[in-house]
């Protein structure tokens, strides 16, 4: 069935927002591009909290953890707790620490910027990262696999370098050197237009190894799974609300959430939501956010 599209149409948005519980928000085009906020989008999540709507904000973006990513939001005019924040940083924590137990004298070598690192010491992990400057001389000569990195962990950095992927790539020769990646996203919406995504950095070490990171953020269900690990709900009367076909939709989808709605103010256009013989197909799309308020 051809996805509904609810702007303008009230009644068919009340009739689909009364079937959730439980709304998980993306972030990054759809909340917000970059600092600035969508229009009223703090009204329309107190809108909802207001018909008791459970909400969870569930972003890709490694670069600021939960704590960080509360204060954003609270300045932004829209109060949470910090058990409301899912974030790709913090999955590929509790990844680490709870799933794959990284014997504690081993270390992640990251490549991102300090969400990652704020919840990796959260979750007690020890980790190494790298300044990025010019790579010289003693580099070439030291640079090597190094047994006590048990992980690389690649997340959106904004100083990406040459030098920061020597150094992962002669970590990942190691082929017991696990590969990770907070989120494979391929490109990321701010000021109105695309940039480089986080899996635009893991991408050229796959290219140097052949290996591909396992992801942790959307549409992998690691992440939905470590969201059901401290948040106990009823996926059949969730929504995922998402910009992004690929990852949030997709992540909703194969979930088995009860419902999809796409925004169109982020990466995925209008063509693609209605394009014949889509692959990921949101059950309904809205305009913008704030729609939703009428
Ligand atoms: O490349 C990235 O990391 C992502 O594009 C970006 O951070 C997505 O964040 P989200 O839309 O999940 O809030």
């Amino acid at each position: 069935m051809p996805p509904q599209k609810l702007s303008g149409k009230p009644e068919e948005l009340a009739a689909f927002i009364d079937k959730f519980d439980i709304f998980l928000f993306d972030c990054d085009g759809v909340l917000w591009q970059g600092a600035s906020l969508l229009p009223r989008t703090a009204e329309t999540i107190a809108h909802l909290r207001s018909l008791g709507k459970q909400l969870l904000f569930v972003t890709n973006n490694s670069t600021k953890s939960r704590t960080t990513y509360q204060a954003k939001l609270q300045g932004l005019g829209i109060p949470c707790g910090i058990n409301e924040i899912f974030c790709s940083a913090y999955s590929s924590a509790i990844y680490i620490s709870r799933v794959l137990r990284l014997q504690r004298d081993k270390r992640v070598y990251v490549i991102g910027e300090s969400g990652i690192k704020e919840e990796l010491a959260t979750e007690g992990v020890a980790y190494i990262s790298d300044d990025g400057g010019d790579i010289t001389p003693e580099d070439y000569d030291s640079f090597g696999p190094d047994e006590d990195v048990g992980v690389v962990l690649c997340g959106l950095d904004h100083a990406i370098s040459y030098r920061k992927l020597a150094r992962a790539y002669q970590y990942l020769r190691n082929p017991g050197t696990v590969f990770l990646a907070t989120n494979i996203d391929s490109t990321f919406p701010t000021h109105g237009k695309l940039f480089p995504g986080a899996g635009a950095m893991s991408a050229p070490l796959t290219y140097m190894t052949g290996r591909t990171p396992v992801s942790l953020g959307k549409p992998s269900q690691a992440m939905m799974d470590a969201i059901e690990g401290v948040l106990e709900f009823d996926r059949k009367r969730a929504c995922m609300v998402g910009d992004r076909l690929d990852t949030d939709i997709r992540f909703g989808i194969e979930g088995g959430l009860g419902g999809t709605l796409a925004v169109l103010t982020g990466v995925s256009t209008e063509e693609e939501i209605l394009e014949e013989g889509a692959t990921v197909v949101p059950d309904a799309y809205l305009d913008r956010l704030c729609d939703i308020l009428g």
